[in-house]
């Protein structure tokens, strides 16, 4: 039997075909501590967000959170918060509204809910932007913005999908340390999309890595960090200089 408090997220032989794809799933994801996704473009990154998220159904298999059948729960059932790579942001709603909308779907929002939206912009660095639409902002300030939205929503399962990809160096250094912050505090569990092997550095205690829809390798970052002898990890961790870098 399965140890429900180490295990936040398990995904018990999911199967799921899109358009030429096939995707196949059965493992678990660590709960409390952060797991990398990594893997080539079209390995299925994205689709794994969106099984544990709800944006997706499997086509069989079913997906447990905490314990919980979540299979048959819409999105906005499932204990978790995300950061798409398109930020999700309504265009039409100024940020404060966008965020306002993540704690409480209705708007009805207490003055402690309205410091925190305030707050969290301020900690993303978008202090005094509550009233700009997301069609104002660069794509790293929305992207900041959607960051702002799942602070405030505190979920226990955060899942982020490239969440650096549209900023520059200084502001990905801020937001990742954001991050670790965030983490520290929480004790989420925290599932990251990433094409940067610095990100595995910096952030993850957990590593798994897709290829053509379902897990190649699953392990520690220090474990990960040793198999080279698999071609595709070892052609993934050649493509930055993360030599220098500290854990
Ligand atoms: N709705 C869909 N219909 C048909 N094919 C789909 C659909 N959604 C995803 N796919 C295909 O499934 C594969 C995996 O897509 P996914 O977005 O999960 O990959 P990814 O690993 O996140 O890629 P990237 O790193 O480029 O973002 C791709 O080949 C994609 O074209």
């Amino acid at each position: 039997m399965r140890d429900e408090t180490s295990t936040a997220i398990h995904l018990d032989a999911v199967r799921l075909t899109l358009g030429q794809r096939d995707f196949h799933f059965d493992f678990g994801f660590n709960a409390r501590k952060i797991t990398a996704i990594v893997g080539p473009s079209g390995s299925g990154k994205s689709t794994l967000l969106n099984l544990v998220s709800g944006f997706e159904q499997p086509d069989t298999g079913r997906i447990e959170i905490a314990g919980q059948d979540v299979t048959d729960l819409a999105p906005a059932e499932r204990p978790v918060s995300l950061v798409f790579q398109d930020n999700n942001l309504f265009a039409h709603l100024d940020l404060f509204t966008n965020i306002g909308l993540g704690v409480h779907p209705g708007l009805r929002l207490a003055p402690a809910d309205r410091k925190a939206i305030s707050a969290a912009l301020v900690r993303v660095g978008l202090a005094g932007y509550e009233r700009r639409l997301p069609g104002s902002l660069s794509g790293g300030e929305r992207q900041r913005a959607a960051f702002a939205r799942a602070l405030v929503r505190s979920r226990p399962i955060l899942l982020l999908d490239e969440p650096f990809a549209a900023l520059d160096p200084g502001l990905r250094s801020a937001m990742v340390d954001l991050l670790v912050e965030l983490h520290a505090e929480t004790a989420a569990t925290i599932l990251l999309v990433t094409h940067d092997p610095r990100d595995i550095m910096r952030l993850a205690d957990h590593v798994v890595f897709l290829e053509n829809g379902h897990v190649l390798v699953n392990a520690s970052k220090s474990d990960f960090l040793t198999r080279t002898d698999v071609t595709a990890v070892r052609d993934f961790l050649s493509v930055a200089p993360i030599a220098s870098e500290s854990p």
